[in-house]
């Protein structure tokens, strides 16, 4: 196929060269070049007439943008796993198949919600921040107490991919007794860490460490709000990587600053990024990272793999290897 044939990919960031590598064979790629996501202006300027399009999750790919990118339009694939900006239902109405990069990125998400949860829970920035500032002055027998892990109970809000990997790192290394929420049972989990498949209200109710990993979705929006905060215990640590979104962010500082739970960390925020004035920032029982689930080198050069591979089977109107629907 002569270059000037090809179908055009946009890419709305650079990704790992390897991924780019592949889309070249068989596309003319634009990559946007910025360090800071295309404007929707931007997005929908270089989109037009693209065959593929590579997107992140901060790219809303809703009916107006497929209109404008047009009818030659084949293929989506979100360089993530979840895929809330993304309308799926729009898409299928106009053929175009959606993707997305599962799997590979779980091991990773998985120790980042592990590494939260255990900074929360031993106050470890507030410790840090101790020694970085001076006020380290002696070995204190009351001081920057924490809570125990070992033996606990672990609530899995959202028993996928990521949940089960998390259970199971926090079943073998802590023995913790795992609990956990999902629209059906996983008899994998059962199987695996003994889990059981409870209602909300019996896992908030019986939770000391609550993790959440389910997707956002109209039925998660908002899915801990305050009276699910009151039934929590008092020292309970609260981890998110899902999405901000699934929790009530003003009932989660209300029941942070109340001490009505111990601690939380969290990989994803309401905003992202969460501006630095913001009071869940300045509080030392909040941990927050800047959406670094996935970021570690093998994940993310894999999920450029099967980005790309998804946009070349998209535009040879074949299956996606991984698909959403
Ligand atoms: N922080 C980061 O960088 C990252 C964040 N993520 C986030 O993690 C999420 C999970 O990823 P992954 O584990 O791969 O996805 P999976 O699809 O494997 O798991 C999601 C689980 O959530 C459950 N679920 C869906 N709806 C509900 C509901 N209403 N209540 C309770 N459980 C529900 C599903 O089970 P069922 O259908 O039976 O309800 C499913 O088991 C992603 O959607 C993404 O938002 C992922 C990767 C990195
Ligand atoms: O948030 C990241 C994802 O892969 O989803």
């Amino acid at each position: 196929m002569s270059p000037q044939s090809r179908p055009r990919v946009f890419v709305t960031r650079q990704i790992p060269e390897k991924g780019l590598e592949c889309l070249r064979q068989v596309a003319k790629v634009e990559v946007w070049p910025g360090d800071m996501p295309p404007n929707r202006d931007e997005l929908l300027r270089h989109a037009e007439g693209c065959q593929g399009l590579l997107t992140l999750l901060s790219d809303r790919v809703d009916g107006e943008l497929l209109d404008q990118v047009g009818p030659q339009l084949r293929v989506v694939c979100n360089y993530a796993v979840g895929f809330n900006n993304i309308d799926v239902a729009a898409a299928q109405q106009r053929g175009v198949a959606v993707g997305n990069t599962p799997d590979v990125l779980t091991d990773a998400t998985a120790d980042l919600a592990v590494t939260l949860l255990l900074a929360a829970a031993r106050r470890l920035p507030e410790a840090i921040d101790q020694v970085r500032h001076g006020d380290w002055k002696t070995w204190e027998p009351l001081g920057l107490i924490g809570v125990d892990l070992t033996g606990k109970t672990l609530g899995i809000i959202g028993m996928g991919r990521i949940g089960l990997a998390v259970a199971c790192r926090m079943h073998a290394g802590w023995s913790m007794d795992v609990l956990y929420t999902a629209r059906s049972p996983k008899p994998e989990a059962n199987q695996q860490v003994g889990g059981r498949h409870v209602d909300l209200d019996t896992l908030l109710a019986n939770s000391d460490f609550i993790s959440v990993h389910c997707p956002l979705s109209d039925e998660t929006r908002g899915m801990l709000d305050a009276p699910q905060f009151a039934q929590m215990r008092s020292h309970v640590v609260l981890v998110n990587t899902a999405r901000g979104e699934v929790i009530d962010q003003p009932a989660l500082l209300k029941a942070l600053t109340e001490k009505k739970i111990f601690a939380a960390g969290l990989d994803v925020t309401t905003p992202e990024p969460l501006p630095p004035e913001h009071p869940l920032v300045g509080l030392p029982q909040c941990v927050i990272a800047p959406h670094i689930g996935s970021a570690s080198r093998d994940s993310r050069e894999q999920m450029a793999m099967i980005a790309a591979n998804n946009i070349i089977a998209g535009l040879n109107g074949r299956p996606l290897p991984h698909a959403v629907s």
